[in-house]
């Protein structure tokens, strides 16, 4: 399998697919980044008036509703129902789920547009499934991702998406395979966008792929094993947030097969 991870990451440098992007203004220029670093192309776009095109121009869709507005909700259903109805690959961040009755209400809508992929923390799985109304700490998660697991399957069973529930130990599941990552450092958890950066690459990953778990799985090792090389030569979380950038860019096979930690159940 870890040749496979290997050669998605190949693949997204030479094909470098197009994310359209419509997400928070936190993170904007991080996701953006961290899309170039891995060798996808990112726009952010969410004019209503344009949404269709860019979806029809894009290799993904990558829809997160961290700041999340009446405009922007609007534009993000258009993006969804388009990318559905056109099977292109769009993945959901569901950013703050179970935080406000809002954002609550725009994720069960986007939600019947079957998103391709759902990668969030596991109190966003938890509170999307509605598994459980757990009242997300804004964007952080005050739950460990296998407490996830429940509210993933229901996920993966009534919207036919992959689901990844990113934490210590990232977990992907579909309606046959669970994998579990346990790359990534602690650290990551004090950059703000990581996990956005995450969903943003996984949609360039599952957009080459016709195996969107295990394209997804590659994204998460990417970003597992460059946030823990990276911390090795940061002061905190401000050079991390630079550091893995570079580890993104310009990680080798060696470091790669060295590091990566994935199982499978
Ligand atoms: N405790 C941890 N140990 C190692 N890696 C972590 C930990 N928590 C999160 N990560 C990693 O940080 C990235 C962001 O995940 P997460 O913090 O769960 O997303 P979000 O920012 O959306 O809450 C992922 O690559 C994940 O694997
Ligand atoms: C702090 C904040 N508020 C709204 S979106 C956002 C960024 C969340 O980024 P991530 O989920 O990657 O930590
Ligand atoms: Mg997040």
């Amino acid at each position: 399998m870890e040749n496979n991870l290997w050669n998605y990451i190949q693949s997204v440098k030479n094909q470098s697919p197009l994310v359209h992007n419509i997400t928070n203004f936190v993170v904007m220029n991080n996701t953006a980044n961290a899309l170039l670093a891995v060798g996808a192309s990112p726009i952010m776009s969410h004019a209503k008036s344009e949404i269709k095109d860019m979806v029809s121009i894009s290799n993904a869709v990558v829809i997160n509703i961290g700041t999340l507005d009446e405009y922007w909700s609007d534009s993000m259903l258009i993006a969804a129902e388009e990318a559905h109805h056109t099977k292109k690959t769009w993945v959901l961040d569901p950013v703050g789920a179970g935080a406000t009755a809002f954002r609550d209400e725009i994720l069960s809508k986007l939600l019947e547009f079957k998103p391709t992929v759902i990668r969030g923390n596991a109190s966003e799985i938890i509170a999307l499934a509605k598994a459980n109304k757990t009242i997300t700490k804004g964007v952080d998660s005050t739950a460990e991702s296998n407490e996830a697991i429940t509210a993933a399957k229901y996920l993966v069973e009534n919207f036919q998406s992959v689901v990844c529930i990113s934490g210590a130990t990232d977990i992907i599941i579909d309606d046959k395979e669970m994998y579990f990552v346990e790359n990534g450092h602690p650290l990551m958890t004090k950059v703000t966008g990581l996990g956005c950066s995450a969903s943003a690459i996984v949609g360039a990953f599952a957009s080459i792929a016709e195996n969107k778990t295990e394209s997804t799985v590659a994204a998460m090792v990417l970003l597992g094993i460059a946030g823990e090389l990276a911390e090795k030569n940061s002061a905190g979380p401000g050079s991390l947030q630079m550091n893995i950038l570079d580890k993104l860019y310009n990680i080798s096979e060696q470091e790669f097969f060295e590091n990566v930690k994935v199982s499978k159940k």
